[in-house]
């Protein structure tokens, strides 16, 4: 069993047997393996962002399972999902969501010390991701006192801060210049490769989901 995240038959429909249903998701597969990367592409409306909230543990289907590393976590408890989606998932998003307050060291330590990793030992992991990514000159920057691109590098490595399997990405350059977004690409696109981390990355780029092991087209 090496597939990281298993999606099996999953519908979907918000407002069921009302008048106002709308039927989003209806019998989806969606497999990932370790290590692989999987770029989503979808017309809007299409239901990405619902599967990535279902594949996130923050919503749930109507039919079908959600498989997080061989568990079956559809009907597990809140205390056992928002564990999963804190030990072993993480989430970027168009817009980076740092907290505004915290630098960009304090931001990719907070996640860890939530997940019960000793500061010290938080710090040390916090300032070898932001290395990663080429931030060390910006680690006690506000996220205001940096550039989106900038912004965006350490919101991907909040992402990794609690070392997940699978990392879901809801368009997570879709908010930066071209040139920008690429770069920005390439560093995720690296650091994934390195850990070996598992990806679901939703995107309208499709050069950048060229770029990934493979694209699944919702709609
Ligand atoms: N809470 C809700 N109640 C009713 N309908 C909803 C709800 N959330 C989403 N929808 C509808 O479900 C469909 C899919 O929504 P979703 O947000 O998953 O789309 P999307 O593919 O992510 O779109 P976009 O790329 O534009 O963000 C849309 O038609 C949307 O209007």
């Amino acid at each position: 069993m090496n597939d990281v995240l298993r999606l099996q038959g999953i519908g979907k429909t918000y407002n069921p047997g009302t008048p106002a249903a709308v039927p989003v998701l209806s019998d989806l597969d969606l497999s990932i393996g370790r290590g692989e990367v999987v770029a989503l592409v979808a017309p809007s409306g299409a239901g990405k962002s619902t599967l990535l909230h279902i594949a996130g543990l923050l919503d749930t289907p109507d039919e079908g399972q959600v498989v997080l590393q061989g568990r079956d976590l559809t009907g597990a408890s809140d205390r056992l999902r928002t564990q999963a989606r804190r030990r072993e998932l993480g989430f970027v998003y168009q817009f980076h969501h740092l907290l505004p307050e915290f630098s960009a060291l304090e931001n990719v330590v907070l996640p860890q010390l939530a997940n019960g990793t000793p500061a010290g030992a938080a710090r040390t992991r916090a300032r070898s991701l932001l290395a990663r990514v080429g931030l060390t000159e910006r680690e006690a920057h506000r996220p205001a006192a940096m550039s989106g691109g900038e912004q965006q590098r350490v919101a991907f490595c909040r992402a990794l801060a609690n070392a997940p399997a699978l990392m879901l990405a809801d368009e997570p350059t879709g908010n930066l210049d071209p040139g920008t977004a690429d770069q920005v690409f390439d560093l995720l696109m690296n650091v994934v490769r390195e850990t070996g981390l598992s990806a679901l990355i939703a995107t309208h780029n499709m050069e950048l989901a060229g770029r990934m092991d493979r694209v699944v087209r919702l709609g």
